[in-house]
């Protein structure tokens, strides 16, 4: 594989702990992603040809797992007896090749980090979040030699929200991103926690002053941008866990599951280009291609397909067209908006909302590029427009209000949407111009990006709601058509008994 000097030392280390890459794979920079991989030669596709067999991703990532193997061994049988008929031996990548594989010991965690080992368990499982493994690395880039040809090729500068300036931050006006940075909460991480720590256990640690905060911010950087789950009890069931959103993920997950991947993180992610999956087996992390990719095309990953504004907060970066993208509107919206016009006093319209959220009810709602209203929306919206008598009866029976528009939530629904729209400080059509100008700075252009985003993903949801439930009757659009059909049909029937 072609390479830079700081490359080559890589994959020469990548290589001698076990590690092996296919000759088609090679690193390249692309413009505005910096390092990535490309297929150096056709990695060709088995799925072109038998478009029946992985017609789901579902159905392919159970297989794969139990196939990877069994693909290796059919790409080495091809090999053997293109060589024996005399034909070009050199091996011919397939769908589904391994592209490389990761032998486990050389993951970065917090098992096989040095430093859980040489400090007091107790105080070692006090830490909380992302701290140890974040820890962990500060201490492996400083104190030892384990990865320092992987720490050698990642990024030390980050577009991600966290480095953004309060003015770069202005421009996100009105999305909820804002609310999801966690600057502060990782400053007081580092202040109370972290520093503390390193000086009280200097004899592991070395000069406290080493381990900055620039570079605890680094670390954790790199771990939101690059790291993977890898199950540490691999045979734990997580079934349960499939609905989780990344945010939540994000704060539940056991650190000890955190993963930094050599080789894997290497991988651009694009929405809806993915031609490449990490695959879990035993002894190794496997990444597969999972369709045809061309000579000079780039390799790339899933990261499961965040929204823009959250591709914005942890990677520092968007997809012009993003499949997943989505708006979001808060509870306290339905709470403020319907609560106080129901004239409702701050207590109600909290215990309401308590009541909501302990009926399973989301504190936030998402507006995806179907433009569909969010059950759970249109469910709250009608809890706040019930009488107090009919709440208490839904309080009763433990069960929120069906998710079925009528008159008056498709109203306040309206108003919902036009209010969360009205939280934007520009509108659709001034960032549509914004992003003709080209000289834009990057971050100023990803910004707009996101709000814009968000402001078509509320302007279709309105839309929508308008066609459905046109502003001031009191039927939806669709029972009045199918009236007028029913009419016309009866009208018929009547005719033909005559
Ligand atoms: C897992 S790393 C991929 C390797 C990275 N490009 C590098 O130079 O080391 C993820 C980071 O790559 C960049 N990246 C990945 N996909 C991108 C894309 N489609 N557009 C722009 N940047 C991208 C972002 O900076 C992101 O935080």
């Amino acid at each position: 594989m072609s390479s830079s000097s700081g490359e080559q030392t890589f994959v020469d280390w990548f290589k001698a702990r076990g590690g092996t890459v296919h000759d088609a794979v090679g690193f390249k920079q692309f413009e505005g992603q910096g390092r990535g991989c490309v297929a150096l030669q056709d990695i060709e596709s088995e799925l072109l040809s038998r478009p029946s067999v992985g017609s789901t991703r579902l159905a392919r990532s159970l297989n794969e797992q139990q196939r990877s193997a069994e693909s290796t061994t059919t790409a080495r049988s091809e090999e053997v007896s293109e060589r024996r008929r005399g034909a070009d031996i050199r091996p011919r990548p397939q769908a589904d090749t391994v592209l490389f594989s990761i032998p486990r010991p050389i993951l970065l965690t917090t098992s096989t980090a040095a430093l859980p080992t040489l400090l007091p368990a107790e105080e070692w499982a006090e830490l909380g979040g992302w701290t140890p493994l974040i820890l962990s690395m500060m201490y492996e880039y400083l104190r030892t030699s384990t990865w320092q040809p992987y720490f050698a090729l990642l990024p030390t500068e980050f577009d991600s929200l966290m480095f953004w300036s309060d003015e770069e931050l202005a421009q996100l006006e009105g999305s909820t991103v804002l609310g999801k940075i966690g600057r502060e909460e990782a400053n007081e991480t580092f202040d109370e926690t972290v520093k503390p720590f390193v000086e009280k256990h200097a004899a592991v640690f070395g000069d406290a002053s080493d381990y900055s905060a620039e570079l605890f911010h680094r670390m954790g950087s790199l771990v939101l941008s690059r790291s993977f789950h890898v199950d540490s009890k691999p045979d734990v069931d997580d079934e349960d866990d499939d609905e989780d959103s990344d945010d939540e993920e994000e704060e539940r997950e056991d650190v000890a599951d955190v993963a930094m991947v050599p080789f894997a993180d290497i991988l651009n992610a694009k929405s809806g280009a993915n031609n490449a999956r990490l695959f879990y087996e035993p002894t190794t992390l496997n990444m597969m291609s999972t369709t045809h990719i061309p000579a000079g095309a780039q390799i790339y990953n899933t990261y499961a397909d965040p929204p823009n504004p959250d591709l914005l907060r942890r990677y520092g970066h968007v997809d012009e067209v993003n499949e997943a993208d989505l708006v979001e509107i808060g509870l306290e919206t339905v709470v403020d908006l319907v609560g106080e016009a129901r004239g409702m006093g701050e207590e109600e319209r909290e215990a309401r909302a308590e009541w909501l959220l302990e009926m399973g009810i989301d504190d936030t709602f998402s507006i995806e590029t179907n433009h569909k209203l969010p059950d759970e929306l249109v469910s709250a919206i009608r809890a706040f427009s019930l009488s107090d008598e009919d709440f208490a009866k839904a309080q009763k029976k433990e069960s929120p209000p069906k998710p079925k528009l009528d008159a008056e939530s498709a109203a306040w629904a309206r108003k919902i949407v036009e209010q969360r729209l009205g939280e934007y400080k520009t509108t659709v059509e001034e960032d549509e111009a914004l992003l003709q100008d080209g000289s834009i700075p990057l971050r100023r252009r990803m910004a707009v990006i996101v709000r814009l985003g968000e402001k078509r993903l509320l302007q279709g949801a309105k839309s929508k709601l308008d066609a459905e439930w046109p502003e001031g009757e009191a039927k939806p659009a669709t029972q009045d058509k199918k009236r007028s059909r029913d009419a016309k049909d009866g009208g018929r029937k009547k005719k033909a008994k005559q």
